[in-house]
């Protein structure tokens, strides 16, 4: 790596990158019938400072096209992609390249500042002060012309300012290659128009910007730089849009006078010349594509990544000369790795900024917040009247243990049931910024472990409160905190198995298969069924119900550890002595600690599992 005089900068500085492409296959399973080819031996090139366009019929290939250059699909793809002359090393081409999807990945509940603050703050070293990161925000969001909009939230943007700030987003960092997958998609025709003329002066600073786009209209078709047509998964057309014209009219195509070239083009494209037509262009767009001339690419001895030197290329105001002067101020020790396959921050910093936005997404989140803290109260006022004065009374003790199990379903279902359903929503925003290299997925989930604590253990500690005391359990400090202790558990693990479930599953199978998941721990948790009752062979499944380790915990905690005799307002209580209760149930005295570390430790393993449940997901989703 090469270091330029005057010091270094954690700032990814690049040259401008082209991307080459030849022999490209893509492959997917498709059902029974095997495989299936999308992409059949596709040759190209990409250059620094152009609008590419990838235009073609719907099912043509172009969204899967971006995906295998950006890195998004690797699964099922042959071929060879280069940038600037060298075999793409996607661990480097990752963090130097941003991809942009077609459903914009906003917060809904996070102003535009706010949400561009947290990029600046992941995506920029921690050497860049924060005014001069507030000042780069600033000036993008002047660039792209959505500062007014700096205190709206995402969720009330309107779709051309929404696009503009998931670009403006990834712009923090500077990327020398931009893939944006139809970035005109459901913009009317003057918020497209701004929208490429963006995209075009993004391009001109030096990048390389490739966007699919669909039935452009002449004024916008003009603005592209380079268009690749595809049908069928090959390549028709490549060139400029000023030469397609005069290219197709070698193949006997006149496009008619007055006449917009991409709607007579997209028409070539699905099939109204005829097939023949269609294999000509193929086979012409291949060989040229093929020619040594076209060929021809950057010096591949140009190192992808430059350390401590502006970027040559992009030039939106010195904005990032003057960050790279930031951070290079800012520096005291030298970094051991290139900068552009690492990430800008340090893992705490990215636990730091993500719990932050967890914390302001939850907090906002009215719904999550009010409606299910309002539920927690509701439900247990009701369950305190009801059952009043039960805990101290030993003519009813079976009545207790009910109402005790049941407040804890309460708690089961309401921590599972909200996290199957959002969490699928959060999921593309995961995927497009860890895709992008903004953050790892362990601070990623960390954070959200960290975030998710909180929240789980309040409305659980608020409602258990109310009914152990409106139900008279005992007035004892020790027995109510070890209690709460309990069900705080009992939440973190249910939140834990619905963030599973959401993320395995599609989430109309999560949403059923839940409360089926709920209704088997309860079956093995010893309530219903003494677990020594359960036939052999299905025992072994009680060990793996956290309930029967709650259900044994509570009655330890509430009826263990000599309490006094309960309440007898009858000749002769059966369970005057709460010991005998306990020993009815077979449950020791002292399982209380055991079924408390076992309940930890199945919130820690759930936790890990939940981890490699999201890798698998993001790893499959490639
Ligand atoms: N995982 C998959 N399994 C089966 N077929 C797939 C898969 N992914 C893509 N395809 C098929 O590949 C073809 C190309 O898909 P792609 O999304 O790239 O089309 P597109 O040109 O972007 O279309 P549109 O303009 O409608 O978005 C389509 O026929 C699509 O059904």
């Amino acid at each position: 790596m090469k270091k330029p005089p005057g010091g270094r900068s954690h700032l990814p500085v690049t040259n401008p990158l082209e991307i080459t492409y030849s022999g490209l296959h893509y492959c997917v399973r498709d059902g029974r019938r095997g495989m299936k080819e999308i992409l059949k031996g596709l040759d190209g090139r990409m250059k620094p400072g152009e609008l590419t366009a990838i235009m073609g019929p719907s099912g043509a290939g172009k969204t899967c096209l971006m995906n295998v250059l950006a890195g998004y699909r690797v699964k099922g793809v042959t071929g060879s992609v280069e940038v600037n002359g060298r075999e793409r090393d996607l661990r480097v081409f990752r963090h130097l390249s941003t991809y942009i999807p077609q459903q914009d990945q906003t917060i809904p509940t996070l102003t535009v500042m706010e949400s561009m603050l947290v990029a600046a703050s992941l995506k920029l070293p921690s050497s860049v002060s924060f005014e001069d990161k507030l000042a780069a925000v600033e000036e993008i969001l002047e660039h792209l012309g959505i500062q007014h909009c700096a205190k709206t939230k995402a969720g009330h943007l309107s779709g051309g300012e929404r696009k503009r700030l998931c670009i403006a987003m990834e712009l923090v960092s500077n990327p020398p290659v931009l893939f944006l997958d139809e970035p005109t998609n459901a913009l009317d025709s003057s918020t497209c128009l701004q929208c490429v003329s963006l995209l075009r002066m993004l391009a001109h600073e030096g990048r390389s910007v490739i966007c699919t786009i669909h039935h452009p209209s002449a004024k916008i078709l003009e603005m592209f730089d380079h268009l690749i047509i595809l049908t069928e998964g090959q390549c028709l057309y490549h060139g400029t849009i000023s030469s397609m014209v005069t290219y197709l009219r070698q193949f006997g195509l006149h496009c008619p006078p007055y006449h917009n070239p991409a709607d007579f083009v997209m028409d070539v494209a699905v099939g109204d010349n005829g097939r023949e037509a269609m294999n000509t262009l193929f086979a012409a767009a291949k060989a040229e594509a093929t020619t040594p001339s076209k060929r021809e690419g950057p010096d591949p001895q140009v190192p992808l990544c430059l350390e401590g030197k502006p970027p040559p290329s992009t030039t939106v105001s010195g904005l990032w000369n003057r960050l790279n002067n930031s951070a290079r101020r800012a520096e005291t020790k030298p970094r051991s790795t290139p900068p552009c396959t690492q990430y800008p921050v340090s893992f705490a910093v990215q636990v730091k900024y993500l719990f932050m936005r967890f914390y302001k997404i939850n907090t906002r989140d009215w719904m999550l917040l009010h409606i299910r803290l309002g539920a927690h109260v509701l439900v247990a006022l009701f369950l305190g009247f009801l059952f009043s004065g039960l805990g101290d009374n030993a003519t009813n003790v079976h009545g207790n243990v009910g109402t005790l199990y049941f407040s804890v379903l309460f708690v089961v279902c309401g921590s599972m049931m909200p996290t199957v359903v959002t969490y699928p929503l959060e999921f593309p925003v995961l995927r497009k910024e860890t895709l992008n290299k903004w953050y790892s997925l362990k601070a990623y989930h960390m954070a959200k472990t960290l975030s998710d604590i909180p929240f789980a253990a309040f409305c659980t500690s608020v409602y258990l409160t109310i009914t152990y005391f409106m139900t008279a359990q005992p007035m004892d400090a020790d027995r109510f905190f070890r209690y709460l202790a309990l069900g705080v558990y009992v939440a973190l693990i249910s939140q834990t198995l619905g963030f599973m479930f959401g993320t395995i599953f599609p989430i109309q199978t999560a949403a059923f298969l839940s409360p089926v998941a709920i209704i088997m721990f309860i079956l093995f948790s010893g309530f219903l069924l003494s677990v020594k009752s359960i036939p052999g062979y299905l025992r072994w499944l009680s060990h793996l119900s956290f309930l029967k380790y709650y259900f044994e915990g509570t009655m330890s905690c509430i009826y263990g550890n000599n309490r006094p005799d309960l309440q007898c307002d009858k000749p002769y209580c059966h369970f005057k002595d709460p010991d005998k209760f306990l020993r009815e149930l077979t449950i020791d005295d002292f399982v209380y600690w055991k079924d408390f570390w076992v309940l930890l430790l199945f919130v820690v393993i759930l936790r890990l599992l939940a981890y490699f449940v999201l890798r698998w997901k993001l790893h499959r989703a490639r």
